[in-house]
């Protein structure tokens, strides 16, 4: 059995033993992600923050071993969110009816818009505050990263001291992107409403298609020159080599519907979805690379969960910034892509004690890229 279906399983059925430490959300356009800590009273000892300090590492750091569990649910079933952070008394600590009075969480840490537009609901559904942060800032935080290229996935390692300037593009169902100079040193330099929300969006007009993952399911099968009009339909055939543009690189995205004297229903639905992935990744991946341009940035992370880790968006975000950059600039990835923001508000929290969370079981979150509902075991170290 994969491991994340017996996390899952534990999630849904949770042990009485454990404790919820920590909830934060981010309530996104298109979805809602939450992040909590869970700890089992009978793993390793070390029973609550308050007792942080009895535990220390070589490094002298306290340390609380736990798993960090990943929610996600549609920004349109908020409902479905709010049930299961009631089944789960996750507002209530998780098992807080055994600790007794006075443990009841008041304030949950939330980013996203709908920090600000759900805040009453969730006073009133389930009593808690939302203590909100600013999305931006909850983006930016340390993850480890890996490039994509031909279907391989490379794992880099980056110094702290070579980190800065880099970009950071958020695809979520907007796109942001940040410059980021130093640690919690940032700006939003620039963005475009062409993203994650815009392919999905389109896409379903487009193909019928009723769930994301249909429809990213459907452009795997596709041929996107079907309906691309490529630089080759246009030089009958031939490569327009003198300006370096082969016959098969997409001229006119969805050109090809002009001429062809076909309806929507005569094209087939997954080339339409091949068509707008590429469009949709390309366009943001060239005005990523122009952004690094401008500001001389090398490094272009991409997060947010359009990726989900999906080969075919990564290598088409990839190859755009390959292709404008002429191999200078390297798109890179991060392993939590959809809840950087999540955990950015989760670990705002222990702003003032959190020395740094480490995931002890990455293999654990490559295997459940499919189900993006994950469990990890980490380590708090608390400074
Ligand atoms: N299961 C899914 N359901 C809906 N959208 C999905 C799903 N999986 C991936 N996506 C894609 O991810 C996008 C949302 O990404 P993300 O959660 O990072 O952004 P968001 O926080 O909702 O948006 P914003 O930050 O712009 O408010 C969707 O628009 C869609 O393209
Ligand atoms: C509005 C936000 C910041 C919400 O996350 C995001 O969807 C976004 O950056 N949209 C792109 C807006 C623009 O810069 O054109």
């Amino acid at each position: 059995m994969d491991p994340s279906e017996i996390e899952t399983e534990r999630e849904l059925n949770p042990n009485q033993s454990d404790r919820i430490y920590h909830l934060a959300v981010d309530f996104g356009g298109s979805l809602v992600k939450l992040v909590y800590f869970t700890k089992n009273d009978d793993d390793e000892e070390i029973p609550h923050r308050m007792a942080l300090a009895k535990s220390k590492t070589s490094s002298g750091y306290p340390v609380l071993k736990g798993r960090l569990q990943f929610k996600k649910f549609e920004t349109s079933k908020i409902n479905d969110c709010l049930e299961f952070i009631k089944s789960m008394k996750l507002h209530l600590g998780g098992c807080q009816q055994q600790d007794g009075p006075g443990t009841q969480i008041t304030a949950v840490k939330a980013t996203g818009g709908g920090a600000y537009k759900y805040a009453d609901l969730f006073k009133e559904r389930l009593g808690i505050t939302l203590d909100k942060e600013d999305e931006m800032d909850c983006l930016v935080v340390h993850q480890e990263a890996f490039t994509y290229m031909d279907g391989q996935k490379e794992f880099v390692q980056i110094e702290p001291d070579d980190l800065y300037p880099y970009l950071l593009v958020n695809i979520g169902s907007g796109v942001g992107i940040l410059k980021v100079d130093g640690d919690g040193k940032f700006e939003r330099v620039s963005g475009t409403s062409i993203g994650g929300g815009t392919f999905w969006g389109l896409g379903k007009l487009l193909t019928k298609c009723k769930s994301f993952d249909d429809l990213l399911e459907l452009s795997y099968r596709g041929d996107n020159s079907a309906i691309d009009m490529l630089v080759g339909d246009i030089y009958g055939g031939m490569d327009y080599s003198k300006v370096g543009l082969s016959s098969t690189i997409i001229a006119s995205s969805f050109g090809k519907a002009i001429s062809d004297k076909k309806e929507l229903e005569d094209y087939k639905p997954e080339d339409i979805a091949r068509s707008l992935l590429r469009m949709i990744s390309n366009n943001i991946g060239q005005i990523s690379y122009l952004n690094a341009l401008q500001f001389g940035v090398k490094r272009i992370f991409f997060s947010g969960f359009f990726i989900r880790s999906h080969p075919f968006t990564m290598d088409t975000l990839s190859d755009a910034v390959n292709f404008w950059s002429k191999g200078e600039a390297k798109a890179m990835f991060l392993r939590h892509e959809g809840f950087l923001g999540a955990v950015g508000a989760f670990m705002s929290s222990y702003k003032q004690d959190l020395h740094e969370l480490l995931v002890d079981q990455v293999d654990a979150v490559n295997k459940t890229q499919a189900s993006l509902d994950l469990s990890i075991d980490c380590t708090i170290y608390a400074a």
